[in-house]
């Protein structure tokens, strides 16, 4: 993705003269105005609300204003790279798609369509324990390209076990263990609008292939639907869990594991002693405790704690190249986009995904030239300052 944003503008203000009526959005705004008119009430506001209030999920947009952007000038930009090296892996970019579950509500490709628009970039698709279409078929949509696994641990721990199996033998390269939803928050606009895509049946497609799981059924999900969902119901989250369980799932992989939906420093020191792979600092976009610490306020507190010793993601609230900026300045080494992605496969599947990503990597690589750093390598906390604090003159001393 080296200067991807030359390629891209060029290419936007090229039909100048002769614009495609069809032309699809560019802002996150007009995006998610796009996919408004695409779904209906359950699944649009099932993907845009948050827990409670929204309070959290708002913050996680507006606290990005605390921090503001110093530009340098005449640093020579001509050569301009986001590449970044996780787990040994090279990524071209510092953008990973989030796991996001049930998305065949939001278009007929679901999740195969988002995985496909990752592929033809080259950017990990992180696929959800809760998907529509079984991790299998992911996989094999994806072909050689990179993905991780994220994983809803089960109360049933065969399922558990099962499932991180499932993800290392169909060529998943870490497990994204998410934390912070060991059950469905109160989220106000679902309960309005009566809707939660798993009880109609979607986002069970990694369950209902599982042996683990359909060992406990008396009848098969085709035979008994109802019945598997309900079995669904009773194994899908575990808030059981502590600390001391990790040990469980490290018995069981030997790939890289992330606890997603750390917020606490101590909550990261303790990932630290448990001797787990990385962090992704999350509020969940905001869709599960209202009132939640915003994300990137989150973050400087999780990599001053972390200092380097594992790799810190961000998600929740990434909406523009900017907001990558920023999170790499406070430390994170990547980020991960869920809502954006989601409205633009409403809007048009998989070449929806691929635009929207492929925007906000060209928005990344234009802002990166014009702060004056050739590579996101360079980006560190002397790029930003936090707005209320700045003064010019002790910052230049
Ligand atoms: C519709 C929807 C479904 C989601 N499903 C999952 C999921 O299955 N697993 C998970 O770890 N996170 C899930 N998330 C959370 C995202 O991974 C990510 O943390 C969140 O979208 C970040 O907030 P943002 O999209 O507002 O930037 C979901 C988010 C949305 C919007
Ligand atoms: C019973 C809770 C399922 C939530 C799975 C999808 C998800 O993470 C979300 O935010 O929605």
């Amino acid at each position: 993705m080296k200067n991807i944003g030359d390629q891209i503008q060029f290419d936007i203000y090229k039909n100048m003269r002769n614009p495609d009526p069809d032309r699809l959005p560019v802002s996150y705004e007009e995006w998610e105005k796009a996919a408004r008119h695409k779904l209906e009430d359950g699944p649009f506001y099932y993907v845009k609300g948050g827990a409670g209030g929204g309070r959290t999920m708002d913050a996680n947009v507006s606290s990005f204003n605390r921090w503001q952007i110093v530009p340098r000038m005449l640093n020579n930009v001509d050569e301009r790279d986001q590449s970044i090296q996780l787990f040994g892996q090279s990524f071209p970019s510092p953008i990973l798609h989030a796991p996001i579950g049930t998305q065949s509500v939001i278009h007929k490709e679901g999740e195969l369509g988002s995985a496909k628009a990752c592929a033809e970039l080259g950017i990990p698709y992180i696929a959800s324990s809760a998907s529509t279409f079984p991790m299998e078929k992911i996989a094999e949509a994806m072909g050689d390209a990179p993905r991780w696994f994220q994983h809803y641990w089960s109360r049933d721990p065969e399922i558990a076990a099962s499932f991180v199996k499932r993800a290392e033998a169909s060529g998943y390269s870490a497990i994204v263990v998410t934390l912070d939803t060991p059950m469905m928050a109160w989220r106000e606009d679902d309960l309005r609008n009566v809707y939660l895509p798993f009880l109609i049946g979607e986002g069970v497609g990694n369950y209902f292939t599982d042996p683990a799981f359909l060992s406990k059924l008396d009848q098969s999900p085709q035979d008994d639907p109802e019945a598997a969902v309900m079995h669904w119901t009773k194994v899908f989250g575990n808030t059981g869990l502590t600390w001391d369980d990790l040990a469980f799932l490290r018995e069981h992989t030997n790939l890289p594991i992330l606890l997603k939906g750390i917020l606490h420093p101590e909550d990261a020191e303790l990932a630290l002693k448990y001797g787990v792979d990385g962090i992704i600092v999350s509020n969940h976009g905001g869709r599960q405790v209202d009132g939640a610490i915003a994300a990137i306020d989150a973050l400087p507190l999780i990599t001053d704690t972390v200092q380097g010793r594992i790799p810190v993601l961000m998600d929740s609230g990434i909406r523009r190249g900017s907001d990558i900026i920023k999170a790499m300045a406070l430390g994170a080494k990547a980020v991960l986009v869920g809502r954006p992605a989601m409205y633009g496969l409403a809007v048009d599947g998989q070449r929806g995904v691929k635009e929207v990503l492929q925007n906000l990597a060209a928005d990344l690589d234009i802002t990166l030239g014009l702060i004056g750093k050739n590579s996101v390598n360079q980006i560190d906390e002397s790029v930003i300052v936090e707005a209320q604090k700045f003064r010019l003159r002790e910052s230049v001393k």
